[in-house]
């Protein structure tokens, strides 16, 4: 009976990896306990944006199978590592950058790290963005300290499920870092190295805006799976994040795609949607880059941010946070396409990116 349904199981395709999820070693169970079928399916993110698709899929399938009366579809997940990984322990470091500032690379970075996290990945959060510190305070943690542990390795600090570190939470409150380029390499060295992440399936880093030496020590520092461009759809950002996009490609960092945030905002007493700077305008971008998501602008997320609760946690069910998720989701399959890609030795050619 099994066989019949690994046989079924095997018509089943991952609609974004284009195999079967059993050649894909996805199925961890398929049992019968009388007319009724256990498929237990070990997907490669546990933020995958077509897990509905998936379940529906299988149930099909497996009804199709003279003797079963019923399906019941779980989940578990297993985020597959980058051919090479970024650190031990780390699956996949994933840069936030934009080429300009208060596009709102930090807000996305948050809210990504966070949703994924809720998700039920394991992710950590590393405020690379050394000249404005602002994760430590979306996190709600301003006021905490870092600690080391007894191997001298920087403990990174823990808020709504996520690992983060952040200059803000080294230096004294209110005072500027004045650190040169060869301090700051280091420590950002050290702060990937030299900290005790632990186990990560994402380390998500919230880079400086622009194309300076912080991003390009990044990309020298660790294997990086890739990079996340944030923009607004106003023309003056998207001249900047061109020009992101360009060092990224220069430095072999795969672009995973494109954020277009304050892409839109529906005034909430009449509903009238107004596209304040111009919305679609990260498609300029080129159609080789994908766009994860149109992020509007909402008061909550300004707000949400300030009070240093993620707006994906804060308010889950507005446009806004709902727009994020989508990013956090389809960046995850992003990935993991991409790793399946790097990572088989043959190679489905039907294999594609969103
Ligand atoms: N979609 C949005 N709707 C409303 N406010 C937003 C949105 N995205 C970001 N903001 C707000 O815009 C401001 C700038 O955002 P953020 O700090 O995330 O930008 P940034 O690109 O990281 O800036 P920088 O790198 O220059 O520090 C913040 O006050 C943030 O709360």
């Amino acid at each position: 009976m099994r066989d019949a349904l690994m046989n079924a199981l095997k018509t089943v395709n991952d609609p974004e990896l284009h195999r079967d999820l059993v050649s894909l070693g996805m199925i961890e169970r398929a049992e019968m306990d009388g007319g009724l079928a256990h498929v237990k399916v070990n997907l490669t993110t546990p933020a995958c944006p077509l897990k509905g698709k998936i379940e529906s899929d299988v149930r099909a399938a497996v009804l199709a199978v003279p003797g079963v009366q019923d399906v019941r579809v779980t989940f578990g997940a297993t985020v597959r590592a980058a051919a090479q990984p970024a650190l031990p322990g780390v699956k996949h470091v994933v840069l936030v950058g934009s080429g300009k500032g208060g596009v709102g690379k930090s807000s996305v970075a948050v809210n990504l790290a966070a949703s994924l996290a809720r998700d039920g990945a394991r992710v950590g959060l590393l405020d690379a963005d050394v000249y404005g510190p602002s994760v430590a305070h979306m996190m709600g943690q301003p006021a905490a300290r870092i600690t080391a542990n007894e191997d001298r390795k920087m403990l990174p600090l823990e808020a709504h499920g996520v690992k983060f570190l952040s200059m803000a939470n080294l230096s004294p409150a209110g005072q500027a870092l004045v650190w040169r380029g060869p301090m700051l390499h280091s420590a950002i060295q050290q702060f990937i190295k030299d900290a005790a992440w632990g186990e990560l399936d994402y380390l998500i880093v919230d880079l400086p805006p622009g194309t300076g030496d912080v991003q390009l020590s990044l990309t020298q520092t660790v294997q990086v799976t890739g990079a996340v461009i944030v923009t607004t759809p106003q023309d003056v950002a998207l001249i900047d994040a061109a020009r992101a996009v360009d060092m990224f490609r220069k430095a072999s960092v795969p672009v995973l795609g494109v954020v277009e945030n304050m892409s839109y905002f529906v005034a909430p007493d009449t509903g009238h949607t107004y596209d304040i700077f111009g919305r679609g305008g990260s498609r300029k971008l080129g159609s080789e880059y994908p766009l994860l998501g149109e992020i509007p602008l909402d008061v909550e997320v300004r707000q949400d941010a300030d009070q240093g609760a993620p707006a994906v946690l804060a308010h889950p069910d507005s446009a806004a946070a709902q727009a994020l998720a989508g990013v956090a989701r389809t960046l995850a399959g992003q990935i993991s396409v991409r790793t399946l890609h790097s990572t088989l030795a043959e190679l489905p050619d039907q294999l594609t990116v969103v």
